[in-house]
């Protein structure tokens, strides 16, 4: 008996030991990249999602010196290849749909939905870009030009009478105002609810450590979504019993589409979009316009320049009260300068994850069938190679370079077929935004403004500032 115990027991120990190696040292068809998998099923996670106050994150950082540009990891429970290296994430977005696939790990799924965009592929991606073009491609953004000018100039008359402001959340709502009236036509002051709450903890539990226990900020954001998704089924059944004379939101294109019979839209799949494009324009645009403040409170040279260059805009004009033309628009030459700047520093989206569709070498490596690849755009955009004195906020270094939004060196909006569809809808809000902002006003900090990752950029005690008019 003793006999038969001591063999289960060794045979468990063997089985263990085994399994601990395998995890260890992941089979391959060829060299794999060089790293660590970490403890069994935890992997390397708790240290990834270590919050930390530099914008070079110190899990990267760290091993890019160990083991290269290209390592492996383990993150919750996934194999992971992770990128750091221009040259492979940049392949990694223009084999989208050859070598790799959009994919993210399934605790992103449950939060954006089985049906998002980033999750789909082939002719329904295209048409789902196709549809979001509808409200963000460049005929849109010419006719909604003025409409973003009036918010902006709206929200910042109300913020200057008031005696300091949040800019995080403040931003964040008069953002989410503009997409809820373009999608669904929300409007704050006439809903019961406010929709922006659900999103509250988005960005902190959208990149944490997916735990779906009441407290985590991965649990919050779960509760959010039910909610919002419920409210737009809603409403959208509203608007189907009652519809619009005439179209002027997504909602109408939405029901319009579902009704005919060659459609590949699904309720499922147009709730998903809303929902992420709501998410999409309300955390990125408010966090690059909140962050662009932060880094011209701190320089003042970029800040003149800037301002200069807005009141230029203001004095050419012959009526000075006429609102921003198209061409004034795109004239802002150093206003883009200081955007993709402001992107590149922050590198607002810090991760994106693809998955290797077959066995690929790059290098002297081979990234199994299979794995996650984790492209990093920071580790990019704060290479010295790329960029010199890359932690320096400096306009002035995209002088002479192209302004374009994706490169083997700035990939702040992605790249390939999955680049960002509402980029320039982002660009074109924050441009706006800043022209309101300098050309009528000054601030001053009052507290907060400290930016900490995790990796996702939060600014935990938001940023407090106290805006008034210039003096004429
Ligand atoms: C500063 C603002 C923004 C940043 C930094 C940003 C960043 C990104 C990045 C990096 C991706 C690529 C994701 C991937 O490759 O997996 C992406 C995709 C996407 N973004 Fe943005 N974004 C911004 C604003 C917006 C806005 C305003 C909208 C909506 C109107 C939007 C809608 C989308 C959509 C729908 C996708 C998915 C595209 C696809 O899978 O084909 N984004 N964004």
């Amino acid at each position: 008996m003793l006999h038969v115990g001591l063999c289960i027991a060794a045979l468990f120990v063997v089985s263990i030991t085994h399994w601990v190696y395998r995890w260890r040292n992941p089979k391959c068809n060829g060299k794999l990249p060089p790293g660590s998998m970490g403890l069994p099923l935890l992997g390397e996670t708790l240290d990834f999602f270590t919050p930390n106050q530099t914008n070079d994150t110190p899990f990267i950082k760290n091993r890019i010196k160990r083991y290269g540009p290209i390592f492996r990891t383990s993150l919750v429970g996934l194999q992971v290849i992770v990128s750091t290296d221009s040259e492979l994430s940049y392949m990694v977005f223009q084999q989208e749909g050859q070598s790799f696939e959009s994919w993210y790990p399934p605790s992103f799924r449950r939060i954006f939905g089985n049906q998002n965009i980033s999750s789909l592929h082939g002719s329904l991606h295209k048409y789902l870009k196709n549809m979001v073009l509808s409200v963000v491609g460049p005929e849109s953004l010419k006719k909604m030009f003025s409409e973003v000018e009036s918010v902006a100039t709206r929200n910042l008359e109300v913020w200057a009478s008031q005696e300091t402001v949040e800019l995080k959340t403040s931003i964040g709502n008069m953002v989410f105002e503009f997409m809820g009236k373009k999608l669904i036509s929300y409007d704050p002051e006439k809903s019961s609810e406010n929709l922006r709450d659900n999103f509250e903890a988005f960005i902190r539990g959208l990149i944490s450590f997916p735990l779906e226990i009441p407290g985590t900020a991965y649990y919050k954001c779960l509760q959010g979504r039910k909610k919002m998704i419920m409210k737009l089924k809603n409403m959208l059944e509203e608007r189907r019993a009652k519809p619009n004379k005439v179209k002027n939101d997504f909602f109408d294109y939405v029901l319009e589409e579902l009704k005919q019979n060659d459609t590949m839209l699904t309720e499922a799949t147009a709730l998903d979009l809303m929902f992420a494009l709501l998410f999409a324009n309300f955390e990125t645009t408010s966090q690059a316009i909140t962050v662009a403040i932060k880094f011209l409170t701190h320089n003042p040279r970029a800040l003149k320049e800037l301002t200069e260059e807005h009141q230029k805009i203001l004095r050419k004009r012959e009526n000075p009260k006429a609102g921003l033309t198209w061409e004034e628009y795109k004239s802002m030459r150093f206003t883009f300068q200081v955007i993709n700047e402001t992107l590149r520093l922050a590198s607002i989206v810090p991760v994106l994850f693809r998955k290797a569709k077959k066995d690929i070498k790059f290098k002297e490596y081979t990234i199994p069938s299979g794995w996650a690849v984790m492209v990093c755009p920071p580790a990019v955009h704060l290479d010295p190679v790329n960029y010199k004195d890359p932690l320096d906020f400096n306009p002035w270094r995209w002088e002479d370079m192209d302004l374009k939004s994706a490169s083997k060196t700035f990939m702040a909006f992605g790249g390939g077929q999955r680049f960002c569809v509402g980029a320039d809808f982002a660009k074109l809000q924050i441009a706006i935004f800043l022209h309101c902002l300098v050309t009528k006003y000054q601030w001053q900090p009052i507290k907060g403004g400290d930016i900490v990752r995790t990796p996702g950029l939060q600014f935990p005690n938001g940023f407090h500032v106290r805006i008034f008019e210039k003096e004429t």
